[in-house]
């Protein structure tokens, strides 16, 4: 395929099967978004009005607008809930957010020498950012996003992250609990997905972990003795290039990199809530089990009254009684 090669992918030791490729208007893509299935879509215009939005354009657009930047010393921008660290926590997180105006973050980019630390902007569009960038916003084919959300039964659409990353950055792999239909506007992303049947492969932090939703395991360097199932995990790959749109499934895990070599991506994400009425069918689907395993240790947290006491008491209902 015409733009990246395969060497401009990271190297990881992991089993990788194809996500489907769909023509925007082919009936197998509602039935796909509507089973909670990734599949990437093409033709769908969602964001050919702004593909003129490059470094140059966005600076010259969003010169002094103040957005949010992080800066991570390795390659890895590892998201976590700064609500969650406590005081008496010892946590030194890689990546650190360092809020600067848009022009300061492109000239870093433009001077960045290896070595260096990494910048990644992730900016809530929102009509605060200015008037033009607004007005190329409301030129996204809202039509078709919407009739997606409407056939699908989501909830509210409840932000969009523009995303520019460097070359070579990396989003490590975590889940998140909302609908997502992903958009590339510039460079290309490859996608690493696991659906939530590989949960007990990647091994999350704990719910009350500033890392909440994030796999333990380091892909560049997996500790096997430590999360011997991620052997067996079993992925799907797909490169989302200009234009392409990706549908994640909410609480499928994903790995997120932004191709080496192939200079900056600017991206666009569109977060919906979950549908409220799901209903419940048995067996459970495996998302609505990563749920039930959520709110067991969110009660168990309320109910000692101490999250560091959590593993304990599951390991003493578990250990030598279901195992
Ligand atoms: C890592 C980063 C920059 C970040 C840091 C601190 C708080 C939030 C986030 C955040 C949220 C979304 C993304 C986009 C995407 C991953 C990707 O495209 O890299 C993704 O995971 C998704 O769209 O669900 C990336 C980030
Ligand atoms: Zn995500």
């Amino acid at each position: 395929m015409a733009g990246w090669n395969e060497s401009q992918l990271r190297k990881y030791n992991i089993k990788l099967e194809k996500i489907p490729t769909l023509q925007y208007d082919d009936p197998k893509v509602d039935s796909l978004l509507s089973n909670n299935k990734p599949v990437l879509i093409k033709g769908s215009k969602l964001v050919s009005q702004v593909l003129k939005w490059d470094l140059d354009y966005l600076t010259e657009h969003m010169n002094s607008i103040c957005c949010n930047v992080l800066v991570s010393k390795n390659h890895k921008f590892k998201y976590y809930d700064q609500k969650k660290i406590t005081p008496n926590m010892t946590f030194k997180p890689i990546s650190r957010p360092s809020p600067m105006i848009f022009s300061e973050f492109a000239k870093k980019i433009k001077d960045w020498k290896k070595g260096d630390s990494r910048l990644y902007m992730q900016q809530v569009l929102n009509n605060s950012i200015s008037q033009r960038i607004v007005s190329d916003f409301v030129m996204f084919n809202w039509d078709w996003i919407m009739s997606k959300q409407k056939t699908c039964k989501w909830g509210s659409l409840t932000s969009n992250l523009l995303l520019i990353a460097q070359e070579g950055n990396v989003t490590p792999c975590h889940y998140d609990e909302q609908q997502n239909m992903f958009a590339c506007i510039r460079g290309y992303k490859r996608f690493i997905l696991f659906p939530p049947s590989e949960f007990e492969c990647l091994y999350p932090h704990p719910v009350h972990h500033p890392y909440d939703r994030q796999s333990q395991v380091d892909f560049d360097n997996p500790d096997y003795i430590k999360f011997p199932k991620f052997k067996k995990a079993c992925g799907y790959e797909v490169i989302v290039g200009p234009e392409d749109v990706l549908y994640i499934p909410m609480y499928w895990f994903h790995h997120v990199e932004s191709l080496m070599h192939g200079g900056c991506t600017v991206s666009v994400n569109f977060w919906f809530k979950a549908g409220s009425v799901e209903k419940i069918e048995y067996p459970l689907l495996d998302h609505q089990k990563m749920v039930i395993m959520r709110n067991v240790e969110k009660m168990l947290a309320e109910a000692l009254h101490d999250p560091n006491e959590v593993g304990n008491m599951l390991n003493t209902i578990v250990l030598g009684r279901y195992t």
